[in-house]
């Protein structure tokens, strides 16, 4: 489905919009809640990769696709390999057969798992043959995706033993390890993480209990590149937010008062306000904490014409597509002159932004939302709209609450 983005001439937003809980968030809970069924979620994220994982759990079938689910992928991989006598094969679309996943399986061979690659080395398909793990210590590079780190901590108290890991190497996307480790602690299962090394001890079963998940944060991002782009005075209302997040995202509310756009939070919600105009010439910011709101901030920057220098986008060639490219290419059609490398993207200042521009999305959810506040500058297509439901089932009818009229092509 392809589409074109419009607004009205009045630019003042006033909503109230609710979003889906965190896809991050839910899929550690699906793998904690089939190893501990006393827990009970509530808010669960109604994303694809969520549908995808609550499949992959819930299936007896050999062959398991995930389809484009990264953490489906991953967090599988470890909950499969120590699953005791049973085979299974894990799949993805054709962009996850190119996602590496070798860090992980090595790390899993290492502790005593039997996985073998049913196509290219180094990538999924791959074949598990479910083992009893007994072995408690393991090395692992820190550097290529945080993912593979979650997925044997997810596992880890269930393993005889419980787990240590020694972190090699310089470690990225740091907030979502302490997610993980943060949803043990409430589950109550004892760890810890100490310089390069974190453990998990073993635990057999937990207080029966119910965990709310945070709305997600990364969904938030589009909110928060409307209202920078909006009128001043717009506001709109999220929910369900909190101040204490796990979501390393929740930094958006700090980032986005460089262009104005003021956070309030109230007790199960957060509000978004325009009060002023943008402040920066050019925003300096490392994302190697934040890699998923990468696209958002650049799409912001070059429609409020700050230049910008984003850096520790180290992750963002392996992600559902190369989003460095992606940005580079859409981007310059837009007008942008923009620059990447393979860890980092400079934008300059941009004076006009060219209308009517198609946008590829290339299978990718968050080139679709990055792009779609742009709708308020100009006129704007965005080509296989429907990637969205990856994480956000209701992106498009949301756009359309808050003044976004939608034509299909
Ligand atoms: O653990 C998670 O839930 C995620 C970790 C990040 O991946 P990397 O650790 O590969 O950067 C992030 O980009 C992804 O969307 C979700
Ligand atoms: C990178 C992402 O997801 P995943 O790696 O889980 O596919 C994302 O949602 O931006």
């Amino acid at each position: 489905m392809d589409i074109l983005l419009n607004v009205l001439a009045d630019k003042r937003i006033n909503e109230n919009i609710t979003i889906s809980g965190s896809k991050s968030e839910s899929n550690r809970l699906l793998i904690l809640q089939k190893l501990f069924p006393e827990i009970v979620i509530e808010n669960l994220s109604d994303s694809d990769d969520s549908v995808h994982m609550q499949h992959a759990l819930s299936t007896s079938d050999e062959i398991v696709d995930i389809g484009h689910a990264g953490t489906a992928m991953r967090f599988l991989t470890s909950y499969f390999a120590a699953n005791e006598g049973r085979e299974t094969v894990l799949t993805g679309s054709e962009r996850m057969q190119n996602r590496p996943i070798e860090i992980l399986v090595n790390a899993l061979k290492d502790l005593g798992a039997t996985i073998s690659y049913q196509d290219k080395v180094g990538y999924p398909p791959i074949r598990i043959q479910g083992t009893k793990i007994t072995t408690e210590k393991v090395q692992i590079n820190g550097n290529v995706s945080s993912q593979y780190i979650s997925s044997l901590l997810l596992i880890a108290s269930k393993l005889e033993n419980g787990l240590e890991i020694e972190l090699i190497g310089k470690i990225t996307s740091v907030p979502y390890i302490n997610m993980t480790l943060s949803l043990l602690t409430q589950l109550e299962i004892k760890n810890s993480f100490e310089g390069n090394t974190i453990k998990v001890y073993p635990k057999k079963e937990i207080q029966k209990q119910t965990v709310v998940v945070e709305s997600d944060w990364s969904s938030a991002s589009y909110f928060y590149s409307i209202i920078a782009l909006a009128d001043v005075g717009s506001e709109i209302n999220l929910s369900a937010y909190k101040k204490e997040s796990l979501q390393g995202d929740s930094c958006l509310a700090e980032i986005y008062e460089h262009f104005g756009v003021e956070t309030t939070f109230s007790e199960n919600s957060i509000s978004l306000k325009k009060v002023k105009a943008s402040t920066k010439e050019i925003l300096e910011i490392d994302l190697k904490n934040a890699p998923d709101i990468a696209q958002t901030i650049a799409v912001t920057c070059f429609a409020e014409g700050v230049a910008c220098n984003l850096t520790g986008l180290h992750t963002l060639k392996i992600k559902e597509t190369d989003r460095l490219i992606a940005l580079n290419d859409e981007l310059t059609k837009l007008g942008a002159t923009i620059s990447v490398t393979d860890v980092s993207l400079h934008l300059d200042k941009s004076s006009a932004i060219i209308k009517n521009i198609a946008i590829k999305t290339y299978n990718d959810h968050r080139m679709a939302m990055a792009f779609a506040p742009l709708a308020l500058r100009v006129p704007i297509k965005i080509l296989n709209a429907e990637v969205v439901t990856k994480s956000y089932q209701k992106f498009w009818d949301d756009m359309q609450q808050i003044g976004i009229k939608i034509d299909k092509l």
